[in-house]
């Protein structure tokens, strides 16, 4: 808890008002309150681990401590990466004092802390302006201001704590960014950008597509569409999966089409459903390729063109998730990004 305090740079946590939360994470590790194991997700270091971290983070001259100093803001730079693929990164985040020379310590003592913690998790980021990571869900709401429903719906699927892709795509997408990300299968990459996408869609507004999600195969795009109705639940959202079936009902019932906020889709279907004008894309405003390393593939660019193309509206923010990101790919990804931070968790 106290890394999150650090992290959190004195961001006030409301007890009273995430009760349920401090209590999962009160409680001892591992189990819920009938003693069932559950996911443990990725686990924070533990007290003694955090100590020390901070002790191998000792930059401060002795006798300063960092500073919180009421609710003034500081910028803070991170700088991450590999030796000699070094990029800066500037965030205002907590109550941080507004960064200038004089503070330069205290900055650079978070500037290390943060470093050093996505160093521990695998986490290598690339681009300008990269967001702090996140190490709790309830920080999507401390920080992002995130409705409660999300934090309620996780801790109710046993989602207790964000895996490293998802603590740093997360904040990322929240703020904004365009986003590349790179982990390995099986490391939580749906909830990584299934819960910054219902955040950013507010409530439910028949105002036809505003998210897409464009998966290689049917069987992903089933359990996407799964991810998104239990992260979902308590919120009348309506997420359409796109078949032959829904497609034509569609069709023959455009006011259907205006009820719908998600669109879970794969490419072929997609592409056919923009063809035969049964879906409009032009409210979309964030577009999500998962296994982006197959949808880039030489097969798949014509509909991505043509995706892309009917994907009009200027607000358009894009994700792309991947297991592996080869280069010809990534460099393909690249001419289609705006500004992008690249995210890579463990090996490329
Ligand atoms: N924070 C979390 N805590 C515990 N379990 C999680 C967490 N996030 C995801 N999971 C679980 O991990 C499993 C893998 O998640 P997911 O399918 O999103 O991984 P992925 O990276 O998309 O894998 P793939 O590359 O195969 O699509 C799922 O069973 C999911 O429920």
């Amino acid at each position: 808890m106290e890394f999150f305090h650090a992290l959190g740079g004195g961001a006030r946590f409301n007890k009273k008002r995430f009760a349920q939360d401090v209590e999962l994470f009160s409680s001892s590790t591992g189990t819920d309150q009938e003693g069932k194991s559950k996911p443990s997700g990725i686990a924070l270091p533990s007290e003694q681990e955090v100590a020390g971290l901070l002790d191998e983070l000792d930059v401060l001259p002795s006798g300063t401590t960092p500073s919180n100093e009421g609710s003034k803001r500081r910028k803070k730079h991170v700088e991450e990466g590999e030796s000699g693929n070094k990029e800066k990164s500037t965030e205002v985040m907590g109550n941080f004092l507004p960064m200038n020379k004089t503070r330069l310590p205290t900055d650079l003592f978070f500037t290390t802390q943060i470093k050093t913690y996505l160093k521990s998790k695998r986490i290598r980021t690339y681009g300008d302006d990269v967001p702090a990571p996140i190490t709790s869900f309830p920080e999507m709401t401390t920080r992002y201001n995130a409705k409660p429903y999300l934090t309620k719906n996780l801790v109710q699927s046993a989602f207790t704590r964000p895996t490293p892709i998802q603590q740093q795509a997360i904040p990322i997408v929240l703020s904004g960014r365009e986003l590349m990300a790179c982990a390995p299968t099986g490391s939580g990459k749906t909830l990584a950008f299934a819960c910054p996408i219902l955040h950013a869609l507010g409530e439910p507004r028949k105002a036809g597509y505003r998210a897409i999600v464009v998966s290689p195969t049917r069987e992903l795009s089933q359990q996407i569409y799964g991810v998104f109705k239990t992260l979902s639940k308590g919120k009348k959202f309506k997420v359409c999966m796109l078949t032959k079936a829904t497609a034509s009902t569609q069709a023959n019932n455009p006011k259907l089409r205006e009820k719908f906020d998600l669109l879970i889709t794969t490419p072929l279907r997609l592409v056919h459903g923009i063809q035969q004008g049964e879906v409009d894309l032009s409210g979309v405003e964030h577009l999500v390729l998962d296994e982006a390393d197959k949808l880039l593939e030489a097969g798949f660019v014509e509909q991505m063109d043509e995706i892309l193309a009917a994907c009009s509206n200027p607000k358009l923010q894009k994700m792309l998730f991947s297991a592996t990101l080869p280069s010809g790919v990534e460099a393909l990804a690249s001419t289609i990004m705006k500004d992008p931070i690249r995210v890579v968790v463990g090996e490329k």
